[in-house]
């Protein structure tokens, strides 16, 4: 079954697979002359000619042929699947990077990069190259055997279209309620990995119990769809092998009828049987081709999802070079609104002057993480601008924004690295002296040092060995390592106490002396530095003023 879209999503490319379709050509013509041969080699023993012997070596260098290109066979598929799925997922990746955070699920996502681009490997390699065999070479079978008898070769064609044909009614079937099964195994998926990475939480709360019985139902949902999916698959194959097992043995009938009445030399038959075999040979693989394949076919929904999510952010910024320190950051006149609904920032105009350190506060939901996400570009403002240095943010590359703006939030994500890879995430080459002097900033030196391997200490997944307070400084540290001009600080020290986060945040305020600094906080440790402040409410700038957030400011950023 051939998907054009499949074809597109692999960017399948045709000589790859046309090549490996010749590959498989020259198998089954290898087994055809092998045929021929042992049948000319039988006749020669039964007569005791002498001819037996060149004979039985060319079936010997034929079976040997036959070895190479198995051989040569199988590094070619998989050198052509590594493409495919290097290519596929690098252009899923490159997709998803432009996707918010917040629209992503990990484990649907992970089911369809990792599962659904295995499967469609296994239907550009395997099953497409076995399809152009099976076009071509039952055919020129049967036209051959047609050659020593004509009956033998009529059953063997209508065994090989009912064989071909018959499985292929079940197929769209197959395809439509395997489409149906992949969505369930995404979900399910998604699930697992939701669950799996809050088993603390879920326990904590008592809801454990309750989110495993939920998983178990969808589970043996998925497993009965498996089943019935199987078993339509089974009917399928089943009718494949009954015509190749029937019309094989109808064939070879035919062929012992001819000889009985001399129209066949009785070691022709041997041919006959050989070459009915090797009219099948190509379909039974095409059928097992075809299971390995069509998980491909039913992840095409999920591929598609994935490559035609539109981005968050259109990346063609030209600029390379990132913003001088110390830089300027802005919002001019500035609208976001989150899509379908009327919530967002409205009509935000704020500028941070370079070297200063500016406190946003505001209640919940004011809009102080879109204003963030606005500052990092991770969306666009559907209205105004947003300057980084006087210049349009939009206007930098990707790379140059991320090293002109480092925004640090109050759940940071920590690698499975060492602390010291940690660390030097945003400067690879900081040395051992800068990261320690960061990390004394932020409070979290003595806490690395007291790992088992100190600095060298390769962290659990999201540094699950610190608490939340030590992953947040640990956080800070790798901020003030970067060269950045503009930090985003938002919430960073939500999880600390009151002194530590005074401390802190005043030694972030003297680090960044080029620096230019945007701190969203609710409490007044965490701005105590500010020279400047703006409050927002509803989405909008509501006040603002100089020197730290005025308590009436923080207390209604309370409310
Ligand atoms: N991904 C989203 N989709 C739709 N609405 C959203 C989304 N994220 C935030 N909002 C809405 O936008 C508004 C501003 O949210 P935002 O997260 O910016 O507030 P906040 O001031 O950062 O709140 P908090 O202090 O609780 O973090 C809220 O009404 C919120 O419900």
């Amino acid at each position: 079954m051939l998907h054009r879209r499949l074809l597109q999503l692999a960017g399948v490319v045709s000589g790859s697979v046309a090549a490996l379709a010749a590959l498989g050509i020259l198998l089954c013509v290898l087994h055809v002359v092998f045929a021929i041969y042992a049948g000319a080699a039988v006749g020669a023993i039964v007569r005791g000619d002498e001819q037996a012997l060149p004979q039985l070596t060319v079936l010997a260098g034929v079976a040997l042929l036959r070895a190479l290109v198995v051989q040569a066979q199988e590094p070619m598929a998989t050198r052509v699947g590594v493409r495919v799925r290097v290519r596929l997922r690098a252009r899923l990746l490159d997709h998803l990077a432009a996707v918010p955070a917040a629209e992503r699920s990990s484990g649907r996502i992970a089911a369809t990069v990792l599962d659904g681009v295995d499967g469609l490997d296994a239907y550009c390699t395997r099953y497409l190259p076995q399809l152009v065999v099976v076009l071509l070479v039952p055919v020129g079978v049967v036209l051959l055997v047609g050659t020593y008898s004509p009956r033998a070769a009529g059953v063997l064609a209508v065994a090989a279209m009912v064989a071909v044909l018959l499985p292929r009614l079940g197929d769209l079937r197959l395809v439509r309620h395997g489409r149906r099964r992949w969505r369930q195994f995404e979900e399910l998926a998604g699930h697992y990995v939701e669950a799996l990475q809050s088993i603390p939480l879920l326990r904590f709360f008592g809801a454990s119990e309750r989110v495993g019985h939920r998983l178990a139902t969808q589970a043996e949902g998925l497993r009965t769809s498996t089943m019935n999916q199987l078993r339509w698959s089974l009917v399928d194959t089943g009718t494949g092998v009954l015509a190749l097992q029937v019309g094989t043995a109808l064939a070879v009938l035919a062929a012992i009828s001819d000889a009985t009445r001399g129209a066949l030399r009785p070691a022709e038959v041997v041919t006959v049987l050989l070459l009915a075999r090797e009219c099948f040979r190509p379909v039974t693989d095409l059928a097992r081709h075809w299971h390995a394949g069509y998980l491909g076919l039913t992840a095409v929904d999920g591929l598609d999802e994935v490559l035609s999510a539109r981005p968050a952010v259109l990346e063609d910024g030209r600029r390379r070079a990132p913003a001088p320190a110390p830089s300027s950051i802005a919002l001019v006149g500035t609208t976001y609104r989150y899509p379908g609904t009327d919530v967002g920032v409205t009509d935000v105009t704020l500028r941070v002057p370079p070297g200063e350190t500016v406190a946003i506060v505001g209640a919940s939901g004011s809009g102080k993480s879109t204003l963030v996400r606005l500052l990092e570009r991770d969306i666009d403002p559907g209205r105004g601008t947003v300057l980084l240095g006087d210049v349009d943010l939009r206007t930098y590359s990707r790379t140059a924004r991320s090293q002109s703006v480092v925004v640090v939030t109050q759940d940071p994500v920590l690698f499975a690295w060492s602390v010291r890879d940690n660390l030097r995430l945003y400067r690879a080459d900081a040395t051992d002296t800068e990261l320690e002097l960061a990390a004394r900033a932020a409070e979290i030196h003595d806490v690395l040092l007291a790992l088992p391997q100190g600095y060298a200490t390769v962290l659990a997944e999201d540094g699950a060995q610190l608490s939340g307070g030590q992953r947040q400084r640990l956080a800070i540290a790798r901020a003030l390592v970067s060269r950045a001009p503009v930090l985003v600080l938002d919430e960073v020290t939500s999880a600390l106490d009151p002194g530590t986060e005074r401390r802190v945040m005043r030694a972030v305020a003297g680090w960044g002396g080029a620096r230019t600094i945007v701190i969203v906080a609710h409490r007044a440790g965490a701005c105590a530095h500010a020279d400047r402040w703006f409050e927002l409410a509803g989405g909008r700038v509501v006040a603002a003023g100089t020197g730290p957030p005025t308590s009436r400011s923080l207390t209604g950023a309370a409310r």
